[in-house]
């Protein structure tokens, strides 16, 4: 090539250079201030925020509150944490308790990496040799070179898949080294109860169970491998430039990346934090969807969607609105990171990659061997200088990744402290006094000697009872409704804490179900099959003497159930609270009693939903079995089987009678004086013990009954046997021909089609922009690049021909 032409050639390039300055100058001066209008405003934001740190936290814990039914008491947020306090924790936890398999994992990965980074450095090399066999036309070396080119992208492709599996496998055992970690907790000493019912700090575990662990934990791995790559990548890449380059390439490429690193943290906003808010947030979103799950059918029944839909409408749009701010932080921060580590560290490796060719080692010759050695060089230096630049900004945006991961880990630790701190583990590894010393065990009977109930919000609703029930007696517990009637088995069975007296009761700890069974008023149905339900809360492999049909049948014919085993395969799960009536739940929970055959049995308005002559077979035939019956009720009719009754007035007083002779009768004056001189609570409290004391009359004086109350119901009512003479209506069937398609096509992208007058084609439109701008920018950047490396043989040439350019 002639002087000549090099020199029109770099006219050209100069030209080319100029002519787009001036659009590259506008386009980086438009991008630079908006850059800095965003950091302004979000730094204005921010201020904001902590100006008014608790504007958000009230609003949400005032909501909590109300979803929990306490009132008044606005529970106080934890104490902030240090982020990475937490990180450091979870991360000691998790390297303590790794394991054989996990180690495995964390071995193959740093092998994965060093065979990442040789595949990867000899894929430069041999590619560096391709250009030259190319160039100097050697078919059987290009020929050779292309095959071991194709081999060394298998075995990278493999060992990239490699590598990511033990990610995977390295994220799955630091997810079950955490769950594990929490489930100790949670299910000991009813925590997953107390957490949400007692304790209120923390709103949604559920949340930071299944979705913070699992994303702490893959991001965790995820920067594991990405780091140890990095480290690999760095540690080679050093090496061979230093081999022949100066040292000074890699002093300035760590000096450009350390101080871009060290200006992007200088700007970087908590990530953690808004992570940690975010996760927040989409937990009482979850929270508020899952509990229209449960409650849809009462919904439903009152038409009440739109005021669900609104209420669910106000927990999605706090989500958006921070997901917004966090995607406006992402987006100016990321500009900031994103023109440093990649596209102006790009033009600085340009640079870096020119200099050597002009005045280090790899300074061409003129021959052709040279030129090709030349081609052969720069491919090779190319790579090592991006694959160097890529490493250690990986590096250094590592802090950024963990400060996000930080989020989650707080969240975690927060769970973690919360549950150990309410399953009593701390107070016993430290043996503190525990009110579990206030709970005496494998007692024949139950006693509460001066027990006082009171509400986790501290309103006292039993004061100082005492009263003791031996094995063999029934007690019946009356009282206006929210007089405290389940809260004293909540302290008995140690759901709610005992803060003064002491409890005598059988069975080991808080075990209720061993020697005192519970049946709740709102019926609990597991998932299984029919015998799971009978067994609960055992399992088959839990039972010591197997339930065989023949039992099964017995105990669903107790409470007239036996029909189910016609209607559900033995062997099929059900999801059985949608599938049973309410009435059929409660029969099934009683049914459960005659499995477990218990020496108390608390039975708290679990027939509530049953009828009359159920309620009275089912309370002969646990009094048959020798089960001592705690009833809760508000049926007078059930004091006839109850030998004490005790009366509660929901503030604080509580009143014991003996009913073995029919006695249970408050005296006229009694009640007058009580009426007269106490709250609305107390005489609806005497109200009650009246309603019982005259069905108690009632019961004495009519004797034995022949004939159950639903017997005698049937008896009267009318005959259902309708003659039926009226043809049920018939239901037209909908008629409907399929239309052509054009005219569907049409309709559909009516529908499909976005106007650009919408917000939505707008956006749609401007997305569009974005990934046309990006395209020609990427274009560009290429072009010049490519243009940076012609002009430098180029000039070589000219120098060597001996032109001037200063
Ligand atoms: N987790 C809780 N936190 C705070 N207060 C609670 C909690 N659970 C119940 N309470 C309050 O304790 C009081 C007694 O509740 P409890 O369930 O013992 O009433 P009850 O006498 O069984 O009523 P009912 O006859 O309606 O079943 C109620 O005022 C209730 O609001």
């Amino acid at each position: 090539m002639s002087s000549l032409q090099l020199l029109q050639l770099t006219e050209h390039g100069r030209n080319l250079f100029s002519s787009r300055r001036r659009t590259l100058a506008v386009v980086s001066g438009a991008l630079l201030a908006g850059g800095t209008l965003a950091y302004a405003q979000s730094g204005r934001r921010r201020k904001h925020r902590e100006e008014n740190p608790c504007n958000d936290a009230n609003t949400r814990s005032k909501e909590s509150i109300s979803q929990n039914g306490v009132d008044g008491k606005v529970v106080k947020p934890r104490k902030k944490k240090n982020l990475l306090k937490s990180l450091h924790f979870l991360a000691a936890i998790l390297l303590k308790k790794i394991g054989p398999s996990g180690t495995n994992y964390l071995l193959g990965l740093m092998l994965t990496a060093v065979l990442r980074t040789a595949i990867g450095h000899r894929l430069a090399k041999v590619q560096g040799y391709l250009f030259k066999s190319a160039f100097l036309r050697r078919v059987p070396a290009f020929t050779r070179l292309i095959i071991e080119n194709l081999l060394l992208c298998f075995l990278q492709s493999t060992v990239y898949q490699t590598s990511k599996y033990l990610t995977g496998s390295l994220s799955l055992r630091f997810k079950k080294i955490l769950t594990d970690l929490i489930h100790a907790d949670y299910f000991e000493n009813m925590v997953y109860y107390k957490i949400s019912h007692v304790d209120h700090r923390i709103s949604n575990p559920e949340q930071r169970i299944a979705s913070d662990i699992p994303k702490f934990c893959a991001g965790l791995s995820d920067l594991v491998q990405d780091d140890l790559i990095a480290i690999a990548d760095g540690l080679i890449y050093i090496w061979r430039i230093c081999s022949y380059a100066s040292p000074k390439y890699v002093l300035w490429i760590l000096a450009y990346v350390l101080g871009a690193g060290g200006t992007i943290r200088k700007f970087s906003p908590s990530f953690g934090k808004l992570k940690a808010m975010e996760q927040q947030l989409e937990g009482e979103y979850r929270q508020v969807h899952s509990r229209l799950r449960t409650h849809a059918e009462s919904v439903a029944f009152y038409g009440g969607e739109n005021r669900e839909e609104s209420h669910i409408m106000q927990r999605f749009q706090a989500l958006v609105r921070h997901v917004n701010v966090v995607l406006h932080e992402n987006w100016w921060f990321g500009m900031i990171q994103d023109f440093l580590l990649k596209y102006l560290g790009a033009t600085v490796g340009v640079i870096l990659i020119v200099e050597p060719f002009f005045a280090g080692d790899l300074k061409p010759d003129t021959s052709t061997l040279g030129r090709a050695e030349m081609l052969s060089n720069l491919r090779y230096h190319t790579s090592v200088i991006i694959s160097l630049f890529q490493s250690l900004g990986t590096l250094s945006t590592s802090s950024r990744r963990l400060n996000l991961l930080s989020g989650y880990a707080d969240r975690i630790h927060e769970l973690l402290d919360v549950s150990r701190e309410l399953s009593g583990v701390r107070d016993r590894l430290m043996s503190r006094n525990s009110s579990a010393k206030n709970y005496i065990s494998e007692a024949n009977y139950i006693e509460f000697s001066g027990v006082k109930v009171v509400t986790p919000s501290g309103n006292v609703l039993v004061d100082d009872l005492t009263l003791r029930v031996e094995s063999g007696s029934n007690l019946l517990i009356t009282g206006p409704n929210g007089s405290g009637k389940s809260s004293l088995f909540r302290v008995l069975g140690g759901l709610w804490p005992l803060v003064s007296g002491h409890i005598v009761k059988p069975g080991v700890g808080s075990n209720l179900n061993k020697e005192i069974f519970y049946v709740p008023q709102r019926p609990y149905t597991a998932v299984g099959t029919l015998r799971d339900q009978l067994i609960y809360p055992l399992t088959a492999d839990q039972e010591t003497e197997p339930l065989s049909y023949g039992g099964m049948v017995d105990l669903l014919k107790n409470v007239d159930l036996d029909y189910l085993l016609e209607r559900y395969p033995l062997d099929k799960e059900v999801n059985w609270g949608d599938e049973l009536s309410l009435g059929e739940q409660q029969r099934l929970g009683m049914a459960r009693l005659f499995y477990h055959k218990p020496k108390f049995a608390i039975l708290d308005e679990c027939t509530s939903a049953v009828t009359t002559d159920m309620e009275e077979r089912f309370c002969n035939r646990v009094r048959a079995m020798g089960t001592s019956c705690i009833t809760i009720s508000h049926r007078p009719a059930l004091v006839a089987f109850h030998d004490v009754v005790l009366s509660l007035d929901g503030e604080g007083g509580w009143k014991v009678q003996d009913n073995r002779n029919g006695s249970f009768l408050p005296t006229e004056s009694e009640f007058d004086a009580l009426k007269s001189s106490e709250t609305d609570r107390k005489s609806d409290a005497l109200a009650v013990q009246r309603a019982f004391s005259a069905n108690t009359k009632d019961n004495t004086l009519s004797g034995p009954k022949e004939h159950s109350y639903s017997t005698q119901v049937i008896a009267t009512s009318p005959n259902m046997e309708i003659e039926s003479t009226e043809q049920p209506h018939l239901i037209p069937q909908l008629q409907c021909s399929p239309r052509p398609l054009p005219v569907r096509v049409a309709a559909m992208s009516k529908i499909l089609v976005p106007k650009i007058i919408d917000k939505q084609g707008a956006q749609l439109l401007a997305v569009a922009v974005l990934v046309l701008s990006r395209t020609w920018i990427s274009d560009r950047i290429a072009s010049l690049n490519g243009w940076l490396l012609v002009c430098f043989p180029l000039l070589q040439e000219l120098e060597l021909a001996g032109v001037q350019f200063l």
